[in-house]
């Protein structure tokens, strides 16, 4: 999966349709935040899938078609332009490739911390004016999906019985969070759109995001997959009045393994292009990430070593997936 960048040779990851990995979920866990079982639900769903789609989630539709059309305007931007808010090093505009191992996809992005004031985000050389509107999008949709992250995250904690009600919900409101956003711009791809469909190029290869929680939203184009416990890709039907919530490695420690960590990837699409907005809270660099008291049973030790988010993300640049990552931290559990 891992495709090495060569220079003037780009190279992409491709899929043949062999398998079942065009499957549609016929029931992709849905939780509705108004009614009173959600916390029991999300519980189910982060147990069984570590990930469920959310609707009346409280984000202003303002908010997110603001967002989207700033988002927009950006990427129709020559690429020259573009390239004045990059590289992403480590924030920043970014095409083709992505993270520091050499990973190629189909897609072009924005990765931003969401800790700066984004005045210091050269987005690029438009007017003033321009630029102002895209930072005071990226804020209003930044707070009130931060908002909804802390919603789930007490609704987690309440789901398994956890005391106080946030305990997850005050790592990512922490003036040290290291949270990030991600705008991803996933072009049409004529190649695809030429060849029908036999092969699919990856837009953005499969990974677990080493986070707490994400929040992700995105047009109407489909492309996103998530994989099975049983190993197979199923296609996630795209929504875009709804967020998707994946749980991050972070999450499937605090929990000792209770919930986690959601293996998913990004296919290109031959006609229509997709844009995705991902909202990623992460606990502030030093917090020491480890398997919270109560959910270690009793007689059995934690599956995870104690090892700060500073170094968990060391690990995680080496590597794409928690399995991997998490081999660094993982304890013999006692059976
Ligand atoms: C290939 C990679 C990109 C990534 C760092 C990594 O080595 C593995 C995790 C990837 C991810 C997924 C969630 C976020 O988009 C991200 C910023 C993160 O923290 O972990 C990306 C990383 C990246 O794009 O640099
Ligand atoms: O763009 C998407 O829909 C998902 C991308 C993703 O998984 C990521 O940015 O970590």
């Amino acid at each position: 999966m891992v495709v090495l960048s060569k220079p003037n040779t780009e190279q992409y990851s491709c899929i043949r349709n062999s398998k079942p990995t065009t499957t549609f979920l016929s029931s992709i866990p849905l939780i509705d935040l108004s009614k009173p079982d959600a916390k029991s639900l999300i519980v189910k769903a982060c147990e069984e899938f570590g990930f469920f789609k959310v609707v009346n989630h409280g984000v202003p539709m303002e908010a997110i078609s603001k967002l989207e059309s700033e988002a927009t305007k950006f990427f129709s931007l020559p690429l020259s332009e573009k390239e004045k808010a990059g590289p992403p090093n480590p924030f920043g505009y970014g095409n083709k490739h992505i993270g520091p191992n050499g990973d190629v996809g189909w897609v072009e992005y924005l990765l931003l911390t969401t800790n700066q004031d984004y005045n210091s985000l050269q987005l690029s050389s438009v007017s003033e004016k321009a630029q102002e509107n895209f930072r005071q999008a990226l804020k209003d949709y930044i707070l009130a999906v931060r908002k909804m992250a802390c919603e789930i995250l007490d609704l987690m904690a309440e789901g398994l019985n956890i005391q106080p009600r946030n305990v997850f919900s005050k790592l990512v409101t922490d003036k040290q969070s290291d949270s990030v956003f991600r705008l991803n711009h996933y072009p049409p791809c004529p190649e695809l759109a030429m060849n029908g469909s036999s092969e699919n190029r990856i837009g953005f290869g499969e990974h677990t995001d080493p986070q707490i929680i994400s929040l992700l939203r995105s047009n109407n184009t489909c492309g996103l997959q998530i994989s099975l416990r049983d190993g197979s890709w199923i296609s996630v039907p795209p929504d875009q009045t709804s967020f998707f919530i994946n749980v991050g490695d972070s999450l499937q420690v605090l929990t000792n393994g209770r919930f986690k960590s959601v293996k998913h990837r990004v296919l290109a699409n031959g006609f229509k292009s997709r844009l995705s907005m991902i909202y990623f809270g992460g606990p502030p660099l030093n917090h020491k990430i480890a398997p919270l008291p109560s959910l270690i049973l009793k007689g059995k030790e934690s599956l995870y070593n104690e090892f700060t988010w500073f170094e968990y993300k060391k690990s995680a640049y080496g590597s794409r997936l928690a399995d991997n990552r998490l081999g660094h931290f993982e304890r013999i559990a006692a059976s």
